[in-house]
């Protein structure tokens, strides 16, 4: 589903690539943790994969396409099939709940019919059904981030990328988000998920591909949050 071939990312004036030459293969319904200090590369890597930057060198393949050779014209498309949830949840404040996921939908052009059936079965399956009415800033945290993933989901997307999606949240909500992420991940969605919580990848067991300066140094499946020696 995605596939990184000899990639290097340089960013202008850095004198050491944000990522060197990495290979890795995510398989269709995988779920994947990427961790690593900071500035290791993790969000480079999901950012390469959104098509916000190009490779250095090397190949970037989404669902079989070399998405740097995409024409600009067809990013949006690619990225239809891309949810992606963050930490800072990046609701719109000036709509309801309702209105954040159902956006997600009009903007792709779905009908009035199927924005009204989609927005009320999703946002029942993050557990926010009968809070549609209310604005982000009337919610907890860990309700936003819910809304967050409910208008990530609501197209049904290839992937779900998440990018430190439990880094506002206390432990607690952290695993409710983390049991909405597999729920999504059991529908055959691709989850990949840059973390610094070492207890949710603890707890999850799944692949852990570690990033250090660049470079993948651990691909473990079933893997933790630190080195196992
Ligand atoms: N837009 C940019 N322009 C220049 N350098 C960048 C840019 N984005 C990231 N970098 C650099 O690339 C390296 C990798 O950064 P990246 O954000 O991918 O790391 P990260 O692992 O996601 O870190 P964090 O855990 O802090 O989010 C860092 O040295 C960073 O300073």
């Amino acid at each position: 589903m995605i596939r990184f071939e000899k990639v290097t990312k340089a960013y202008p004036g850095h004198p050491h690539p944000a990522l060197d030459n990495i290979s890795v293969d995510v398989e269709k319904g995988e779920f994947v943790f990427l961790v690593g200090s900071s500035g290791s590369g993790k969000s480079t890597f999901l950012r390469l994969v959104l098509r916000e930057y190009r490779p250095s060198s090397g190949r970037v393949y989404v669902a079989g396409k070399e998405i740097n050779r995409l024409a600009s014209w067809k990013v949006p498309r690619l990225r239809r099939d891309i949810g992606t949830v963050f930490q800072d949840f990046r609701l719109l404040p000036n709509k309801t709940v309702t209105e954040n996921v159902a956006f997600a939908l009009q903007v792709i052009g779905k009908s009035r019919k199927e924005i009204k059936d989609l927005v009320p079965e999703t946002l029942e399956m993050v557990g926010l059904s009968g809070k549609g009415d209310r604005m982000p800033d009337e919610l907890s945290g860990g309700e936003q981030q819910r809304v967050a993933v409910a208008r990530a989901f609501v197209n049904r997307p290839m992937i779900l990328i998440a990018d430190e999606p439990t880094g506002n949240l206390d432990p607690t909500t952290s695993v409710g988000i983390m049991k909405l992420l597999d729920r999504i991940n059991r529908t055959g969605t691709t989850v990949v998920m840059a973390t610094h919580d070492s207890g949710i990848v603890d707890q999850m067991r799944k692949r852990v591909i570690e990033l250090e300066n660049g470079h993948v140094v651990r691909d473990q499946a079933q893997g933790v949050y630190g080195h196992q020696n």
